[in-house]
C-alpha cells in the first residue's frame, strides 16, 4: 500500500512526540517529512533553565538526534523556514525555495516570546530566553558583563535570573506586579519565595512598569514609568508568550489567540492538524508541556485512523525548577467565595501549603517549601476526586511530612494508577510493570521505555524511590554518572579517582590536566575540587583561599547589609562570666548593633564591619565557631545528667569532646550535631546530621537528619556502650561522609541517595572504622584556627584587607 505523505512543521517538543507516537501505532503508514526553523535536532526546551543553571549540558539536552529521524526514514530540513501553505493543491514552501506536497499536515510551531514594544528594545543586550541561542548568548554575556537585569517574574524570569546568577552575575527581577509568579501562586506562597530567591542574591523591583532601554548600541539601564531607573549589561525579557501562528493565518487557516483546533485536534482546513503551544483549543493556549503531550496522542490516534478519546482540555500544574527552591501550583490557587481551603503554614520550616477544596471536591493547590505531596493532591485534582471529612484531615498530614517515614515508604503507599510523572503522564503502575517486564533497574532505563522522567525531570527522584522500593539493593539508583558541572564530562567519583591516580595537588592543576572546558572553571567546580583536593591530600595540598565561596574566604557570614557577623567556638554550648564579659566588651567596642543566641545555642555578634573583622577576632581570643563553613559547626547540648534529674548521661562533656576532637574540620556541606543525656532528647538530638542520645548502659548514634527547608528525621546508625566507641563511630561516619558525599550534598540528601544500609554494612567493620579514623586524624592534624592565623600572619591579613567580596 502506497505510504501516506505527512509533513510536520516545527521540530520541536510537541510536534515530535506527537510523531513519536505515531510511529508507534503505526510505523508504515506515512511517509514522514519534518521542517524546523532551529538548525538543531529536537531538543528538550525545558532543560534550557538548568543549562543555565550549570546543572546540564547543551550537548546532553537532546532528545532525539540526528540518527532517530534515520532510523525512522524520516526527511528532517533543519534551519528550514516554511513560509506559506497551499491548502487547496496541498503543498507548503520554505524560505529555501523548497516545495513539498502533503497528504497530512501537523502544524507544531510553537509561541513566540512576547517582547514589550519600548524604546531601545533592538539594543545589543535585549534578548528572550527561548532557545539555545538565546541561552548561549547568555552564558556568553556573563564572561563580559555584570549586570543582569530580567522583566518579568513569572516561571521563566525566575529560572532565567536563578541560571544568570550561577553565572555570578548580579540580578534584578523587574515585576510589574507586587507578587511574582502570580498566575501560579497566591500572595502568602509568593512572598515566601521572593523571601527565599532574595537570600539566594536575586534583587526584586515589584511594581514597576517598564518605559525605556537606555544605552546607545548596548543596552546599559532600564528606565521605569515612575521615572527611576535600573542599570544593566544584559536585559532578558520573560514576560509571556504568544502563540506562533502567523503561517497558518496567513494560510487562510482558523486563528484566534492560537491556531483553532476540535477535540481532535484539526483545525477548520482537511487534513491540517495542530499541536502544542500554538494550537487553540476550546479557547485555551497551553504553555506546558503536560497539556502538549495529552493532545499529541489524541491526534496521533486520529490521525492514524484509530478510535480515539476526544481531548477535552488539562489541568494546569507547575514546579519551578530551581534547586533548592519547592515550589508547586495546580488548578485553581486563589481562594474565592465559594471555596474553602485546608492550610498548613509552618513559619519555622518555611512550608506553606495550601488545598482549595469547592463542593467536597479538590480544586487546586498551592505547595511551598515541602511538595512532596503534589502528585497526591494533582491526582485527586485530575480526578474529581471527593474527599470525605476525614481525609480533609489527613490531607496535608501524609506519609510525607511530619511523620518521619521514609521517601520510599511514601512512593511503596502511592496506589498504582497515581501519576509519577507529571509531564509525561506516566503512573506508578505503567513503570513498575515496565520495571519486571523489561527488567529495568535504573532511572534511564525506566526513562527510555515509560517516558517517565524525560521531560523536566522533576520526577527523577520519585523514579528511583519506585526503583529501590521494587528492586531493593539491584536499583542502580546512586550510580549515575553526572558530570560536577559542565566545565567537565567528569562525574564527582572520577573527579577524585584522577586526583587520587594523577596525584593533582591543586585546582589549576586539575583544570588543566583534565582538560577543562573552561580554564578558569567555574563557581561551582572550583570549591568542590579544591574540598576533594583537601580530603583526598590533607598534608600535601595547600587550601586555595581564592577558590572558597565568599563566607569562607572571609571567615565570617556576610549579612544582607555588607557586613560580617561573628559567631566565636562555645564547645557545647557552654559559656563562662569571663567569656561573657569579653564578648559584651567586644560588642561595646565595636558597637556592634545585635548580639543574638542562636539555634545551635553560641553567641553572635550581628553587623561587624568587614575593616573590624581581624580586631574583633583578636579582642575576643576564641577559637573560630565556623558559623559560615562546610564544615564541623555546633554540637548543641542538653543539661544531661550532672544536673538534670531525667538524665542517664554526661551529655555536656560529651557534646564538648565531640566538638573538641572535630572542630574545623571541612565536610562537604556543614555539619550540625547534638547530644541529649536521655530519650527525651531536649537538645534536638533526632534533626541533626549527627545526632547521640543517652540510654540506660550506653549511648544511640543518629544519622542524617536536618531540621531546616527538607526536614529529615535521624535514623539510627547504631547503639554502644562507652564513650570512647561514640567517638570512634562519630569519627569514622564523619570521614565516610567526607570521602563519600559529593561536595555540596548534606548527609540527609546522601543518606537518601545512598541508603542508610550501606553506610551500615561500610562501618560496621572494625577495621575500617579505624582506618577512616587514622585518615580523619591526619586530616585535622593540618588545621589551624583560621582568625589566629589572619591576626598573626601579616601577609595573610593583607591579603584578607583587600580581599575583594564577589557574593
Ligand atoms: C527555558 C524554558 C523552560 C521551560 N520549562 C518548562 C517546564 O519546566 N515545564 C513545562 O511543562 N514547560 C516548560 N517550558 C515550556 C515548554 O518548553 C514548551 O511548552 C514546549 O517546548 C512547547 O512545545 P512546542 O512544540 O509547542 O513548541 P516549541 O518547542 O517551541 O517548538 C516549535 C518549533 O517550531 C519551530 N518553528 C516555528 N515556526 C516554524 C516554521 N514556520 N517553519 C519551521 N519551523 C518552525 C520553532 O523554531 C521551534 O523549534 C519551558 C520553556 C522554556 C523556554
Ligand atoms: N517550570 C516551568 O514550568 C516553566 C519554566 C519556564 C517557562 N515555562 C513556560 O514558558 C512560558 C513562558 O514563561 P513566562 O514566565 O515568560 O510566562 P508567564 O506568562 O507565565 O509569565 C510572565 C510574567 O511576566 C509578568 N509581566 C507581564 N508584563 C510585564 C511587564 N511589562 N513588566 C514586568 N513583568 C511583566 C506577568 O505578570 C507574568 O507574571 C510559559 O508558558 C511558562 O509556563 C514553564
Ligand atoms: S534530654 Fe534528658 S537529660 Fe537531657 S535535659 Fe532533657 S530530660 Fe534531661
Ligand atoms: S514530571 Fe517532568 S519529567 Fe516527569
Amino acid at each position: 500500500m502506497k505510504k501516506r505523505k505527512l509533513c510536520l512543521v516545527g521540530n520541536g517538543m510537541a510536534g515530535v512526540r506527537c510523531m513519536e507516537e505515531i510511529l508507534k501505532l503505526a510505523p508504515d503508514l506515512f511517509d514522514i517529512t519534518i521542517f524546523g526553523r532551529e538548525p538543531h535536532p529536537n531538543y528538550n526546551r525545558i532543560l534550557l533553565s538548568s543549562v543555565l543553571a550549570g546543572d546540564a549540558d547543551i550537548r546532553d539536552i537532546v532528545l532525539n538526534d540526528w540518527n532517530w529521524y534515520e532510523q525512522n526514514g524520516i526527511t528532517l530540513y533543519t534551519g528550514e523556514t516554511v513560509t506559506s501553505i497551499d491548502a487547496e493543491q496541498r503543498n507548503i514552501y520554505t524560505d529555501c525555495g523548497r516545495v513539498e506536497s502533503y497528504d497530512d499536515l501537523i502544524l507544531a510551531t510553537g509561541s513566540l516570546p512576547f517582547m514589550l514594544p519600548l524604546p531601545g528594545i533592538d539594543k545589543e543586550g535585549v534578548i528572550a530566553f527561548r532557545d539555545i541561542n538565546d541561552c548561549k548568548t547568555m552564558m556568553e554575556a556573563s564572561k563580559t558583563y555584570k549586570k543582569a537585569v530580567v522583566i518579568g517574574g513569572g516561571l521563566l524570569g525566575l529560572e532565567a535570573a536563578r541560571g544568570l546568577l550561577n553565572l555570578s552575575m548580579d540580578v534584578s527581577v523587574v515585576h510589574i506586579f507586587d507578587n511574582i509568579m502570580e498566575r501560579q501562586l497566591d500572595p502568602v506562597a509568593s512572598k515566601l519565595l521572593q523571601s527565599e530567591l532574595e537570600k539566594q542574591g536575586i534583587r526584586f523591583l515589584l511594581e514597576k512598569q517598564s518605559a525605556e532601554i537606555l544605552g546607545d548600541t548596548r543596552v546599559t539601564g532600564l528606565r521605569f514609568a515612575d521615572g527611576t531607573a535600573e542599570e544593566a549589561d544584559l536585559i532578558v525579557m520573560a514576560v509571556g508568550i504568544r502563540p506562533n501562528a502567523a503561517l497558518a493565518q496567513e494560510s487562510g487557516i482558523e486563528v484566534k489567540r492560537g491556531i483553532v483546533v476540535n477535540d481532535y485536534m484539526e483545525t477548520n482546513i482537511d487534513h491540517v492538524y495542530a499541536v502544542g503551544e500554538c494550537a487553540e483549543h476550546r479557547g485555551t493556549v497551553y504553555g506546558l508541556v503536560a497539556p502538549l503531550f495529552e493532545q499529541g496522542k489524541v491526534l496521533a490516534k486520529r490521525i492514524c485512523q484509530m478510535d480515539a478519546a476526544p481531548y477535552e482540555g488539562s489541568t494546569l500544574h507547575t514546579k519551578l525548577k530551581i534547586s533548592g527552591v519547592n515550589v508547586f501550583s495546580a488548578g485553581e490557587f486563589m481562594d474565592t467565595s465559594d471555596t474553602r481551603a485546608i492550610r498548613v503554614h509552618d513559619e519555622w520550616e518555611g512550608v506553606y501549603k495550601k488545598v482549595l477544596v469547592r463542593d467536597d471536591q479538590v480544586v487546586g493547590a498551592v505547595l511551598f517549601g515541602d511538595t512532596k505531596d503534589s502528585t497526591r493532591i494533582l491526582e485527586m485534582i485530575r480526578t474529581n476526586a471527593t474527599i470525605s471529612e476525614l481525609q480533609r484531615v489527613a490531607i496535608l498530614q501524609n506519609l510525607s511530612s511530619s511523620s518521619g517515614a521514609s521517601e520510599l515508604d511514601y512512593v511503596a503507599a502511592m496506589s498504582s494508577d497515581e501519576i509519577i510523572c507529571g509531564c509525561n503522564g506516566v503512573s506508578k503502575g505503567t513503570i513498575v510493570e515496565a520495571i519486571y517486564e523489561h527488567g529495568l533497574n535504573s532511572v534511564e532505563g525506566v526513562k527510555k521505555c515509560t517516558g517517565a522522567s524525560r521531560s523536566c525531570g522533576g520526577c527523577k527522584p520519585l523514579v528511583a524511590n519506585l526503583l529501590q522500593c521494587v528492586l531493593g539493593d539491584q536499583a542502580q539508583t546512586s550510580n549515575q554518572k553526572e558530570p560536577i558541572c559542565t566545565c567537565t564530562t567528569l562525574s564527582r567519583d572520577e573527579l577524585v579517582r584522577e586526583i587520587q591516580e594523577k596525584c593533582l595537588t591543586s585546582v589549576r592543576e586539575v583544570m588543566h590536566v583534565l582538560d577543562w572546558t573552561e580554564p578558569e572553571g567555574c563557581s561551582k567546580c572550583r570549591p568542590a575540587i579544591n574540598y576533594y583536593l583537601n580530603m583526598v591530600f590533607p598534608e600535601l595540598h595547600e587550601d586555595e583561599r581564592e577558590s572558597r565561596f565568599v563566607n569562607e574566604r572571609m571567615h565570617a557570614n556576610i549579612q544582607k547589609d555588607g557586613t560580617y557577623s561573628v559567631v566565636p567556638r562555645m564547645y557545647g554550648g557552654v559559656t563562662s562570666p569571663a567569656e561573657l564579659k569579653k564578648i559584651a566588651e567586644v560588642a561595646e567596642k565595636y558597637q556592634v548593633p545585635l548580639v543574638k543566641v542562636t539555634g545551635g545555642q553560641r553567641l553572635d555578634l550581628l553587623g561587624v564591619k568587614k575593616e573590624d573583622l581581624p580586631n574583633v577576632w583578636r579582642d575576643l581570643d576564641m577559637p573560630s565557631g565556623y558559623a559560615y563553613g562546610k564544615a564541623i559547626r555546633t554540637v548543641k547540648t542538653c543539661v544531661g545528667s550532672d544536673f538534670c534529674r531525667f538524665g542517664t548521661q554526661n551529655s555536656i562533656q560529651m557534646g564538648i569532646d565531640i566538638e573538641k576532637a572535630f572542630e574545623r574540620l571541612d565536610t562537604p556541606a556543614k555539619i550540625k550535631m547534638a547530644v541529649s543525656g536521655c530519650p527525651r532528647n531536649c537538645a534536638e538530638s533526632l534533626i541533626k546530621d549527627i545526632g547521640v542520645v543517652g540510654i540506660d548502659g550506653g549511648w544511640e548514634i543518629y544519622i542524617g537528619g536536618n531540621g531546616g527547608v527538607h526536614a529529615k528525621v535521624a535514623q539510627l546508625l547504631c547503639k554502644v556502650k562507652t564513650n570512647e566507641e561514640v567517638m570512634e563511630w562519630v569519627g569514622a561516619f564523619l570521614q565516610y561522609y567526607r570521602e563519600n558525599a559529593n561536595y555540596g550534598e548534606r548527609t540527609s540528601a546522601w543518606m537518601e541517595r545512598i541508603g542508610l544500609s550501606s553506610i551500615q554494612r561500610a562501618l560496621e567493620n572494625t577495621e575500617t572504622r579505624r582506618e577512616l579514623n587514622y585518615r580523619i586524624a591526619a586530616a585535622l592534624g593540618v588545621l589551624s584556627d583560621p582568625w589566629q592565623d589572619i591576626i598573626q600572619k601579616e601577609n595573610i591579613r593583607q591579603l584578607f584587607e583587600n580581599v575583594a567580596v564577589n557574593v
